[in-house]
C-alpha cells in the first residue's frame, strides 16, 4: 500500500482533478484531510472516479470558510495540529490532497508540507503552466527537497508551455509523470481517458 500525497504550486491548480485521475488509474482511495470550504473536493472527486475499487473517505476536518486552514480553523473554533491527523484505514493505495500549496499554514507553527512527513506519503507535485509558474514551481521544488521528501514526479496542467516544463524538470531533477492539456470540460470520461493514459506511465 503506497501514500500519495498530491500538492501543487497554490490553489486552483488542478489536484482535485490530478487526484481523480490518480485514483481512477491505480484504483486507490481518495482523502481531503482539510477541507476549507464548499463544494467539497470529496464530491467533486467522487462524481469524477468511476471505479469500485477506490474508496472515498470523509474529511478529517471540514471548514465552512473558503480561506486558508489556519484561518478557517480559527473561525470555526477548531485546533489544526500534525500529530493529531490519523489516516484513514486502508489496505489500498489512498491519495491524500492537500489545500493549497506546500507553505499554507494549518497553525502558527504547522504548514500543509507537514502533514506529508506524518503520512510518510510520496509527492505528486501539480504544476499548472500559467505565467510565473516556473518560479512558483521551483520554490515548491525547494520546499520538497529541503525536508528530504520523497516526491513521485510532476505533473503539469493547462496551457501547454515546452520552455517552462524543461527548465523546471532539468532544474527540479524530479520525473514528468504527466501533462493534462487544458480541457474544455471536466466530466468522468476525460478522467477516465487521462487515467488510461497515467497508468502505463505511472511505474516507470
Ligand atoms: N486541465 C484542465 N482543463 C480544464 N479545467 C481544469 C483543468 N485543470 C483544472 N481545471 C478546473 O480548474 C478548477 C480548479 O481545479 P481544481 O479544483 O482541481 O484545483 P485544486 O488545486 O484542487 O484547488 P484547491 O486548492 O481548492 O483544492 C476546477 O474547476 C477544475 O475543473
Ligand atoms: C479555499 C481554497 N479553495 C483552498 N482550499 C485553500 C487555499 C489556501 C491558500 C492560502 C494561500 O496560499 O494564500
Ligand atoms: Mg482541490
Amino acid at each position: 500500500m503506497n501514500n500519495y500525497f498530491v500538492s501543487a504550486i497554490g490553489t486552483d491548480s488542478g489536484k482535485t482533478l490530478v487526484s481523480a485521475i490518480i485514483c481512477q488509474a491505480l484504483g486507490a482511495d481518495y482523502w481531503k484531510p482539510v477541507q476549507c470550504g464548499f463544494p467539497r473536493d470529496l464530491e467533486t472527486v467522487q462524481g469524477l472516479v468511476q471505479d469500485p475499487r477506490c474508496n472515498f473517505y470523509k474529511e478529517q476536518y471540514l471548514l465552512k470558510t473558503p480561506a486558508s486552514p489556519h484561518a478557517a480553523a480559527k473561525i470555526d473554533d477548531v485546533q489544526l495540529s500534525v500529530a493529531n491527523f490519523r489516516l484513514p484505514a486502508t489496505k489500498n493505495d489512498l491519495v491524500i490532497e492537500g489545500a493549497g500549496g506546500l507553505l499554507v499554514p494549518l497553525n502558527d507553527e504547522e504548514n500543509i508540507v507537514d502533514l506529508i512527513g506524518h503520512f510518510e506519503a510520496a509527492v505528486v507535485l501539480v504544476s499548472d503552466l500559467y505565467l510565473g509558474s516556473i518560479n512558483h514551481t521551483l520554490m515548491s521544488v525547494e520546499v520538497l527537497k529541503s525536508r528530504n521528501l520523497k516526491v513521485k514526479g510532476i505533473i503539469f496542467n493547462g496551457p501547454e508551455n515546452k520552455e517552462s516544463q524543461t527548465i523546471i524538470l532539468k532544474r527540479s531533477g524530479f520525473t514528468n509523470l504527466f501533462y493534462i492539456p487544458q480541457e474544455s470540460q471536466i466530466n468522468a470520461d476525460v478522467v477516465a481517458r487521462y487515467a488510461n493514459e497515467l497508468k502505463a506511465k505511472w511505474e516507470i
